[in-house]
């Protein structure tokens, strides 16, 4: 059985509505693929605990922890990635790439255009979903 990685992602989005887009770089596990910024939940820490840390280390900057995006298992080759994704806002700092290859702000309608890690692909279309309703 392959082991299961609790993630969390965040979903950051700017006054224009673009969404904040993380590149994970080419010595990362997944490489080379836009992710949402965010990491694994630690042993006995909530998901919204864990984001906020993960952002702060990997963006240097404070999030408030909003509602619940998408909440998805992916099979990857390597392990079982559960992916939570949730609204997050930008409390205290600008994002900076600590750990990425790059940060992007993206125009919703562009989102699709990027090569996102798989288990992000659900949480792109409900984001797509949520603007179109
Ligand atoms: N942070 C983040 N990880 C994601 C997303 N989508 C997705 O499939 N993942 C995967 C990539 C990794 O396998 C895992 C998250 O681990 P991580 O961000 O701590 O990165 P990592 O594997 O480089 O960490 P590590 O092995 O160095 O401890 O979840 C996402 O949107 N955000």
């Amino acid at each position: 059985m392959k082991r299961v990685i609790h993630v969390v992602g965040a979903v950051i989005c700017n006054e224009q509505g673009d969404v904040l887009c993380a590149l994970r770089g080419s010595n990362m596990s997944l490489p080379n693929v836009w992710e949402f910024p965010g990491g694994k939940v630690e042993e006995g820490e909530s998901p919204e605990a864990a984001l906020v840390r993960e952002v702060r280390e990997e963006l240097g900057c404070t999030v408030s922890v909003g509602k619940l995006l998408v909440d998805v298992f992916h099979e990857y080759e390597h392990a079982i990635v559960h992916l939570r994704t949730y609204e997050a806002r930008l409390t205290d700092g600008e994002p900076r790439a600590r750990e990425h290859a790059e940060l992007r702000w993206v125009p919703l309608s562009q989102l699709r255009d990027l090569r996102w890690a798989p288990a992000d692909l659900p949480t792109v279309e409900a984001l797509l979903a949520k603007s179109r309703s």
